[in-house]
């Protein structure tokens, strides 16, 4: 068992190792919770009443016994909110991605996914034995590169993408992705992880922020881990796309269905994103300032319109010792390193999030201004 030592020193020399940080204590700043509900006390409320009603956990498979009514009031919630007439819910993001794609495309098909997309979609790639074909990041004139000169040899074709990219915050271009599904007949999958709840007039994600109708081609997975402040996740399809989950994606038939108190805690979420409008137009506000003020202290910040701001730092050695001196002064900004993003572009992933006070940001600004010469 030496190789493991071995293994963990490799990682360290090349600055790559990871240990978990307790988040208690600290000003926490690159967190999902763009909207602030993880603790909202309406969330609270709702889970811990359905705690008493249903119990903790949700006992089994949704295709045994852990189906209830709270995840079909969910599931209800979500495809209104989506605008699609079907949802199935999934145990997380990663076991949501991970299903999809192995029940969409098997052998004979392909998937054309973008070089950004999320771990999950690339681990759901490999385990659907589709052939897949990366895409460069957002270059749709590749994509159609391939699919001219592929799409013929494959019974199906899916192309998978993130609609807000987690590690950059930039988005897929859903219009031209549209498009190119319709001249060539594929399956569109959009990973609304980072979407939902924080784009689009209403936060209802990327089809709202492109002003486009649902069509039947497109499967959009979410999780609720992130801008509804809970942990599980779901797809929002036509009806015959979800019926086909439920039989074939193996993550949701072969692995316990979500807890109850759960999903009545996305479904206050999803009402409170509806009825509290201020919350997505103060967190619109505040990334603006944030990027802002990090331009004006002279730090390379991406910025595209959504929460996601990630200050480019590239050396994982400095990514690190910036977070390193920022705990210490109380603020948690992880070093985001390979193989999250590729290696030589090691970044601080910052979020904005409604949770943050006035002096909150100040303490966030103070803590990075001493950092940036480091
Ligand atoms: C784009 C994207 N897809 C999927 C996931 C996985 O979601 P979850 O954390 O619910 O497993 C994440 C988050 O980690 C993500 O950023």
């Amino acid at each position: 068992m030496d190789w493991i030592e071995e293994e963990l020193r490799r990682l360290k020399g090349e600055n790559l190792y990871r240990e978990r940080r307790l988040r208690e204590g600290f000003l926490d700043v690159c967190s999902n919770d763009y909207l602030g509900l993880r603790d909202h006390p309406e969330v609270i409320e709702a889970v811990v009443r359905v705690v008493r009603d249903a119990g903790v956990g949700s006992g089994a498979s949704q295709l045994v016994s852990g189906y209830t009514r709270y995840h079909r009031e969910l599931e209800d919630a979500l495809a209104e909110f989506k605008g699609t007439p079907s949802c199935v819910l999934f145990g997380s993001g990663y076991l949501a991605n991970v299903g999809l794609l192995q029940a969409l495309a098997g052998e004979g098909d392909l998937i054309l996914s973008d070089r950004l997309n999320h771990a999950s979609i690339i681990d759901g790639c490999r385990l659907s034995k589709a052939d897949v074909m990366i895409f460069e990041h957002g270059d749709y004139q590749h994509l159609e590169d391939l699919l001219r000169s592929t799409r013929k040899n494959y019974r199906r074709v899916l192309i998978v993408t993130d609609s807000v990219f987690s590690m950059d915050g930039d988005m897929a271009n859903v219009q031209l992705l549209m498009d190119l599904c319709e001249k060539y007949e594929c399956i569109l999958v959009l990973d609304e992880a980072h979407a939902t709840g924080t784009v689009g007039d209403k936060g209802r994600g990327s089809l709202e922020h492109f002003h486009l109708e649902w069509k039947e081609y497109v499967v959009m997975m979410g999780t609720l881990s992130k801008a509804l402040g809970s942990y599980g996740a779901f797809v929002c399809a036509s009806k015959r796309v979800c019926d086909l989950l439920v039989n074939r994606a193996r993550s949701l038939i072969f692995s316990t269905a979500i807890p109850p108190a759960l999903c009545a805690g996305a479904v206050t979420a999803l009402q409170i994103i509806q009825r509290e409008t201020w919350r997505l137009k103060r967190l619109r506000e505040l990334s603006e300032t944030l990027y802002k003020s990090l331009r004006g202290m002279g730090f390379e910040v991406m910025y595209h319109g959504t929460p996601i701001l990630p200050i480019m730092v590239y050396s994982e050695e400095r990514a690190l010792r910036m977070s390193a001196h920022l705990l210490e002064k109380g603020v948690l900004l992880q070093a985001i390193r390979y193989p999250t993003v590729p290696k030589g572009s090691a970044r601080l992933r910052l979020t904005a999030s409604v949770r943050y006070s006035e002096d909150d940001i100040k303490t966030l600004l103070r803590a990075l201004d001493d950092v940036k010469a480091f």
